[in-house]
């Protein structure tokens, strides 16, 4: 109950937040609807005494203008509220949304790359259309649906407080039942998550374009059809099973309430046959029994989904409030060095292991990265290249050891500040469903109308599978008049947008994978002249590509094995000189 109203107390604080005007408006207009059922009912009651009393007839005509008067000015009252409430619930959920967008904007990559930030995401996104707003229409239904009970009760004790008393017995006893099942129900959500999200992503699998070619190649279809279908069978049969609790609690209610009812409804017609009450009376004490019942079935449903809502608005604070911590974070972070350009990255001992993971994905690197470098970084499957660049570019930020940026140590300069910096071509870049412009532009978001430099890039490049004139072009399939591309053209666009930004350090994480030879080589020219004075950085599988650069890392299980150009490496390094035999397939099959 104590969570019931500290969490109550926060939503309201966190819709008041964002729709101060609407909420208050809404909880104004329904305290006003509340009170009327019990007005009426009194002047209901006054009306009929009235008549059997043969009182004058301008008495009984002000209370039936009166009792219709509050009749249709409540109902007018309601529909107005209706819009208020309408209106609101639309603005909470854009508002929420963008709040929710901003977070995971964000967030940080070590939190993307764990199952439970999903999970967390995917409990608040997938209810944010409704539970908020359905907590504040509970809370309002609890208030209005209180009033109403409490001022039944006070109405009936009038006649009887034993009776009224009697009433209010069933309703107290179902409270405690009632949160229960919120509370089991609650946590069945709440633990279904992960299968929820495996249910979702083999409904996506069927369902969406990159993967139907192995679909439908190896058969996949109903091996997925069933194994999504053991999930959600047991979510059925969990569902099935709290809804048989529900309604048994519901009819052991209802049935407890009517027999009541029909007790408190006998001795009032006695009372009436003996002429302690009038027939007035019995009417209205017919209406507020039936008030109190249905008020008080109001009362346990609206704490049943409060206290069910609430469990998920608790996720959502614990959300947000993480969120507020890494913005905070981040100002304090920047306020601390200003880089305007970058000469130099030194690398001292740097470690660094994945979360839930025992073995160093990087291993005391040492490395120093000079401004005019072309810097090659090669090594087999899983030697720590992409996680060296994700250390570099702040991705990560809990490495072990030292980086220093022109000699501040990088942690204590501001992500953005150093980002501005960086220009990046990620291994798994993205292929965006979006018009070519933005393609290229998000490269450098606050010049994306900097169409020349886009053009510019695009020759450099050879892109001339694209119309430079039509940047509005869509690219991919995903909507109307989409263009699709090539493995290889995907890959140019990409490397277009990290060309597209003007900044101190080029990092290309596999920029040839999809390329043919003429491309390739072509992507690497425009690669050396984009980057003259200043810190380029690739990683490639081809000693081929590799070759030129100024300066070749070898990695190894984490560790840079050696350094140095080509020359020396074919001379000192073996697992260079292994890669460089295995890029030759004559000599591959000849060894
Ligand atoms: N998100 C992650 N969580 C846990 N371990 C990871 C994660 N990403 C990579 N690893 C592990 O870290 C090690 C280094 O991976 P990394 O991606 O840096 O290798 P790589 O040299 O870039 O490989 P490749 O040439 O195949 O792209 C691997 O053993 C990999 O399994």
């Amino acid at each position: 109950m104590k969570n019931l109203y500290s969490n109550t107390k926060k939503t309201l604080k966190l819709i008041y937040d964002l729709e101060k005007k609407n909420l208050i408006v809404i909880l104004l207009l329904s305290l006003l609807v509340s009170v009327v059922p019990l007005l009426t009912t009194y002047l209901s009651q006054e009306l009929l005494n009235s008549i059997v009393a043969h009182q004058v007839l301008n008495r009984v005509m002000v209370l039936l203008i009166a009792f219709v008067s509050f009749t249709v000015g409540s109902e007018i009252v309601g529909q107005i509220s209706a819009i208020f409430e309408q209106k609101l619930q639309v603005n909470l959920v854009y508002k929420l949304n963008k709040i929710i967008m901003n977070a995971c904007g964000d967030m940080k990559l070590k939190d993307f790359e764990n199952s439970e930030t999903y999970n967390q995401i995917e409990r608040i996104n997938g209810q944010i259309a409704f539970k908020p707003s359905q907590s504040l229409d509970m809370t309002i239904n609890l208030m209005k649906t209180m009033i109403t009970l409490i001022g039944s009760i006070i109405f009936l004790s009038m006649w009887s407080w034993k009776m009224a008393l009697l009433l209010t017995l069933v309703p107290l006893t179902s409270i405690y039942y009632y949160i229960q099942i919120g509370k089991r129900e609650f946590n069945i959500q709440y633990q279904r998550m992960e299968d929820e999200r495996e249910s979702w992503y083999l409904n996506y699998i069927l369902t969406h374009d990159f993967s139907f070619k192995e679909v439908k190649f190896y058969d996949l279809k109903e091996y997925i059809i069933n194994k999504f279908s053991r999930i959600k069978e047991n979510f059925i049969k969990q569902d099935m099973d709290l809804l048989y609790q529900k309604s048994k609690l519901s009819i052991l209610f209802e049935v407890g309430v009517q027999i009541i009812g029909a007790i408190v409804l006998f001795v009032a017609i006695t009372a009436a046959y003996s002429g302690t009450i009038l027939v007035g009376n019995v009417v209205s004490i017919i209406k507020v029994t039936s008030m109190i019942q249905s008020s008080s079935k109001g009362v346990m449903t609206s704490i049943y989904a409060l206290y069910n809502n609430n469990l998920y608005m608790e996720k959502l604070f614990e959300f947000i409030e993480e969120f507020v911590q890494i913005e905070n974070e981040e100002v304090l972070i920047t306020d601390n060095a200003e880089i305007t350009d970058i000469h130099d990255i030194e690398l001292k001992k740097v470690s660094y292991h994945y979360p839930e993971t025992q073995s160093l994905a990087l291993k005391k690197v040492d490395l120093t990265l000079h401004a005019g470098e072309r810097v090659a970084i090669v090594g087999p499957n899983g030697s720590g290249k992409s996680t060296l660049i994700k250390v570099l570019t702040k991705l990560y930020e809990n490495s072990e050891g030292e980086i220093l940026v022109d000699g501040v140590p990088l942690r204590e300069i501001g992500e953005t500040k150093y980002k501005q910096q960086l220009s990046v071509l990620f291994q798994d870049f993205v292929k965006y469903e979006l018009p070519l412009q933005e393609n290229i532009g998000f490269g450098d978001i606050q010049n994306i109308s900097d169409t020349e430099i886009m053009k510019t890039c695009m020759r450099e490049l050879n892109i001339d599978f694209l119309d430079e004139e039509d940047l509005n072009q869509q690219l991919g399939i995903w909507f109307e008049n989409g263009r699709q591309l090539s493995g290889g053209q995907w890959q140019k666009v990409a490397l277009a947008r990290s060309f597209f930004k003007k900044a101190s350090v080029y990092i290309l994480d596999e920029p040839s994978s999809a390329l043919d030879p003429i491309s390739e080589k072509e992507v690497f020219d425009s690669f050396y002249e984009k980057t003259k004075g200043k810190i380029g950085i690739f990683i490639s599988h081809r000693i081929l590509a590799a070759q030129n650069a100024d300066k070749i890392i070898v990695m190894d299980k984490g560790e840079i094995v050696d350094i140095g150009t080509h020359a020396h490496l074919m001379k000192n390094c073996r697992l260079y000189q292994e890669m460089e035999r295995a890029e030759s397939y004559e000599e591959y099959f000849a060894a």
